[in-house]
């Protein structure tokens, strides 16, 4: 939904949400002052956003400045021939003064060359630092988006980050590259060519500068109107790409219930009401460049009716009029140009603001003041006491239930606890609240009495795996993968961890470990993917006194058969003795392998022991499971009729 199908749907959500209004943000004035750094009051102005970026360019303030003096170079130059041209007319031709006319035609060569070398220069200063600037911005909103708690993600549309970190980073190179420099020589060609022609025939300047005249007050028009439609264009491609996003991702699912007329619909939809936008766009891009060119013409034809009088009457001479004329076509350029270069200061601007509108959003799950040092040898006793979360709001802004409202928890050392409870009570949400993918809104959640919230995010994380019950394979090979979160891990680390998630199938993969999988690479079976999660979360924790300590396992056996399920447990337990185990349990042969179960109902932990305690003394347990004892424990293969 969020970021962006509308500046005005974003600040709904924004406010909805509690998050702090991102269009009140304000900026860092220094690159440095990185992510979590809280923002000063921001300055007014339209072109405020831009300016935002300048501590990103200063470092390359010498050849932005020198390629900008070039090109001023360049243009004045360009715009210096005629009144040269007008010389060499009214003197030596006139004159028939043959030998004269070699040294200005020698100065028109040259001229033409700095022209020539200007051009050359900008382009050749310039393309180095605008790329390197879009990769340092880039890299900010990466690190932004890194460093951003999950319910930030949650709330926005992946389409709308891509359009922000592709599109709208590049049109901010364009601007620096091209837009940014040529406004500035236009502010300072356009005046320097009125002025020219004023000092050629003050006449010929009134004109011009009279007929011109509206265009100032047409170009404030047009830059408010523009910059809106800029700003929606922006945002519906953004949406355009979600829904292509989405389409490709599950095209199996829309193939599968025949609903991809219905996305194609969507699509074409979403196609339209950007082609709608364009179009407004293109208009009002129009209207402008009509009267950008129309009004130097007519300026030029009144300059040409006067000019002819004058020469006819002998007040002017053929050479100035000649050179007024050229003059006046010369300037007409770079002010027909400011029509494109407003336009593409409208989209600067807004995909400025549309960048900002990700680095400002708060780090709410940043490192304390003063953080706690983990001591070096973790036990691996889990609390939670009072927990009460809430998922953030919707942009309807109604009112969210807290998912859990009152959890107290203790998870021994070393002990496995399975968490269960219906669908929707809030499980993964629990989970998520251990390694600070969300943060509770109220309790105390502690690892060997020390509040987890004292911790550098990245000591905690260290402390606690988790594995998500749907697996998240990137595009690499199965080592890449596997050994994601510990790139020093050698192929024995590896091929142990693979070993403990009953992953052999690896050997059978047509190039072993270096098996590409992923979106791009082979495709794996639901069970294979969770297997590879799972050794990912395990890889290098056996032995290590802080590492790993705690392991939070989001139903990752839920795809694998009871059977391969069981043996990856045992061997769970073999190579993570010692390790403090929280796993959410759908189905009883996950419960009845651990050492305890914990029921969570209504936002609160409702009832605990061993699966068997549970199963004879608890109903709303024993449904869960799915009716009563002995058909349970039948369920649970090699345990059936342990207690019947
Ligand atoms: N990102 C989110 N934003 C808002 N509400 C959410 C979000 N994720 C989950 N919920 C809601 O919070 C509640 C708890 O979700 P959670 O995923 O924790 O349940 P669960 O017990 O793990 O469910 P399951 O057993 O089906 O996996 C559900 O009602 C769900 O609709």
């Amino acid at each position: 939904m969020i970021v962006g199908r509308s500046v005005v749907c974003h600040r709904q959500y924004v406010s909805a949400g509690g998050f702090v209004s991102i269009a009140t943000q304000s900026p860092p004035t220094e690159p440095e002052s990185d992510l979590a750094a809280p923002s000063p009051a921001p300055a007014p102005g339209r072109l405020h956003s831009l300016r935002r970026f300048w501590p990103y360019l200063r470092p390359y303030r010498g050849p932005l400045v020198v390629a900008t003096v070039l090109a001023i170079i360049a243009t004045v130059t360009a715009i210096a021939i005629p009144v040269v041209v007008a010389r060499i007319i009214d003197g030596p031709i006139a004159r028939r003064d043959i030998d004269g006319i070699v040294g200005p035609i020698a100065l028109v060569l040259v001229l033409g060359m700095l022209e020539a070398l200007g051009v050359w220069g900008r382009r050749w200063l310039v393309s180095e630092p605008a790329t390197r600037f879009e990769i340092t911005m880039r890299a900010k909103l990466y690190r932004k988006l890194q460093s951003l708690a999950i319910a930030r993600h949650d709330a926005w549309e992946s389409g709308q980050l891509l359009s922000r970190a592709v599109d709208d980073l590049s049109t901010m190179r364009r601007f620096v590259a091209f837009v940014g420099p040529f406004l500035c020589i236009n502010l300072v060609v356009i005046p320097v060519g009125l002025l020219i022609l004023f000092a050629l025939s003050w006449e010929v300047g009134a004109i011009f500068v009279i007929v011109i005249f509206p265009l100032g007050y047409l170009c404030n028009r047009f830059d408010r109107r523009y910059s809106v439609a800029a700003r929606r264009a922006q945002d519906q491609s953004g949406d355009l790409a979600t829904t292509a996003e989405e389409s490709a991702q599950g095209v199996r699912v829309l193939k599968a219930f025949g609903r991809g007329a219905f996305f194609g619909a969507r699509w074409t939809a979403q196609a339209r009401e950007l082609q709608k936008t364009e179009l407004e766009k293109v208009r009002l891009d129009a209207t402008l460049w009509s009267a950008l060119v129309g009004l130097p013409q007519i300026a030029v034809v009144f300059a040409l009716g006067y000019g002819g009088y004058a020469v006819v009457h002998g007040t002017m001479t053929m050479g100035t009029l000649i050179a007024a004329i050229t003059l006046a076509n010369l300037v007409q350029w770079p002010i027909i140009a400011t029509g494109f270069l407003l336009a593409e200061l409208s989209n600067a601007r807004t995909a400025a603001d549309r960048y900002w509108e990700i680095i400002d959003v708060p780090v709410d799950i940043a490192d304390p003041a003063r953080p706690v040092v983990p001591p070096e040898h973790i036990i691996g006793e889990l609390r939670l006491d009072g927990v009460r979360f809430a998922f953030p709001r919707g942009k309807d802004d109604t009112a969210v239930e807290p998912v859990l409202r009152d959890v107290s928890l203790r998870v021994r050392p070393g002990e496995t606890l399975a968490l269960v409870g219906a669908t929707g009570s809030g499980k993964t949400a629990l989970l998520n609240l251990i390694p600070r993918l969300y943060d509770a809104d109220a309790g105390v959640i502690t690892i060997d009495g020390i509040d987890i919230t004292s911790l550098r995010v990245a000591d905690l994380r260290e402390v606690v795996t988790i594995a998500f019950e749907d697996p998240v394979l990137f595009s690499a090979s199965v080592r890449e993968n596997v050994a994601l979160g510990d790139p020093t891990a050698t192929d024995a680390d590896v091929r142990r961890a693979l070993d403990i998630a009953a992953a052999e199938f690896v050997d059978e993969l047509p190039w072993g470990l270096d098996t590409r999988i992923g979106e791009q690479g082979l495709s794996l079976s639901g069970g294979q993917r969770q297997r590879l999660a799972l050794a990912r979360a395990v890889l290098n924790r056996e032995g290590t006194a802080t590492r790993g300590r705690i392991m939070v396992l989001d139903d990752p056996l839920s795809a694998l058969d009871v059977e391969t399920e069981e043996r990856v447990q045992a061997r769970l337990r073999a190579a993570l003795s010692g390790v403090t185990t929280l796993l959410v349990a759908h189905r009883p042969s996950t419960a009845a392998l651990a050492d305890r179960v914990a029921l969570l109902a209504d936002g609160r932990i409702v009832a605990d022991g061993t699966h068997e305690q549970l199963l004879r003394t608890n109903t709303r347990y024993r449904e869960l499971m799915g009716g009563n004892p002995n058909q349970l424990y039948r369920k649970s293969g090699d345990r059936a009729g342990e207690l019947s």
